[in-house]
């Protein structure tokens, strides 16, 4: 249809929920569809995009995907998010849809509210905002905060009106979902499922529509092809944060961080997983996650850490013009130990 909008899917949730490899699900099983993608990752060293190029060839090229990693998709709309989108409209060959993934630390109501921006309201319609929750990490109480730890905290300060980042995130990620995703199903139960499912739809009083997920395995048709139009509902659903500072007051990240480490080749895997760990477990890391070199080995190493768990696989060889190096960025709370991390890091190596 001549000047039909542009359907656009919002997949948000937090750090290592899921939403790469969900997307890369998606892309392989594309059937044709012509998707762009704009990938927004915290931390600048562009796992996510270099993960998932080369997986949609045909519906999905290199020049369909474009990466965001200037800072959180909700803090640069209008110098980032908004001429993307304008490129990408500009193209004689237009997509289909548009997929757009945001950094695990995303506000996603920001972004849904751009798309009410003049330059883009006559073209692209939000088709659904898709919150992709790690059930297991739920489950284990990840994101519920330590109510004595607050209690405190709160009668040192009495201007401190919100809770955990974690959990403001959590709660904000899903009020923002047209649908959420409980993924990682493979790690727990079913009665820890339901429980987790019982706190999703508790986060608001529209009823949401959720669906459970392994790997993020789901069809095209369940996640693209909602028609929400969430742009027109979207002021019903605000972030703590617009509650609190109605006054305008601007938001940001900056209760957490991120930086690089650059190390030497891995020699010994296991004992490299093994160091990661009590890291990751001493310094309270959030995700960690990158490229390695392994000597002698044509391949390189994607190193994939989320709390404890970790995934390590070969996914392509080094190529030309590329030098092998481990690089590994990792995110974490605010007031990380940066040189403390840094140093086990390449101790472990
Ligand atoms: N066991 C298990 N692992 C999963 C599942 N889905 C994803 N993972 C793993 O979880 C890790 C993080 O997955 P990603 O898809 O990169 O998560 P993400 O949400 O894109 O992460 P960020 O972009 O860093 O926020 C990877 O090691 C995945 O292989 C699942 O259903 N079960």
């Amino acid at each position: 249809m001549l000047n039909a909008k542009i359907p656009a899917t919002v997949i948000t949730g937090f750090l290592g929920a899921g939403k790469t490899t969900m997307i890369r699900n998606l892309l392989q099983n594309a059937k044709g569809k012509r998707i762009a993608l704009i990938i927004n990752e915290f931390g600048d060293l562009g796992v996510d995009g270099d993960v998932l190029k080369g997986c949609g060839d045909e519906t999905c090229t290199e020049d369909d995907i474009v990466e965001l990693n200037n800072g959180c998709i909700c803090c640069t709309v209008a110098d980032d998010f908004i001429p993307t989108m304008e490129k990408l409209l500009e193209r004689e060959n237009r997509p289909d849809h548009i997929i757009i993934e945001t950094s695990g630390l995303a506000l996603p109501q920001p972004l849904v509210a751009a798309f009410n921006w003049p330059e883009i309201k006559t073209q692209v319609t939000v088709d659904g905002v898709v919150t992709v929750i790690d059930a297991a990490a739920v489950s284990e109480g990840r994101f519920a905060h330590d109510h004595d730890k607050l209690d405190a905290q709160r009668a040192a300060d009495e201007e401190l009106d919100h809770e955990s980042p974690l959990e403001e995130l959590f709660e904000d990620q899903i009020r923002a979902a047209d649908m959420v995703v409980l993924n990682k199903t493979d790690l727990i139960d079913t009665k820890r499922l339901a429980a987790v499912k019982t706190n999703v739809q508790s986060q608001t009083d529209r009823t949401l529509k959720i669906i459970s997920a392994k790997h993020g395995d789901l069809p095209i048709e369940v996640l693209l092809g909602m028609g929400a139009a969430t742009e027109d509902d979207i002021v019903n659903r605000k972030s703590h944060h617009e509650l609190h500072h109605a006054d305008g007051h601007e938001h940001d990240h900056d209760e957490f961080e991120s930086f690089i480490v650059e190390t030497g080749e891995i020699a010994d895997t296991d004992k490299f997983i093994a160091g990661l760990k009590s890291i990751i477990a001493d310094h309270d890391v959030l995700r960690l996650k990158g490229f390695c070199a392994v000597p002698g080995k044509p391949m390189r190493l994607v190193v994939q850490a989320v709390g404890q768990r970790i995934e390590t696989y070969f996914d392509r060889a080094w190529q030309a013009g590329e030098k092998p190096s481990s690089r590994l960025v990792v995110i974490g709370l605010h007031d990380l130990d940066q040189t403390a991390i840094a140093e086990q890091i390449k101790a472990a190596a």
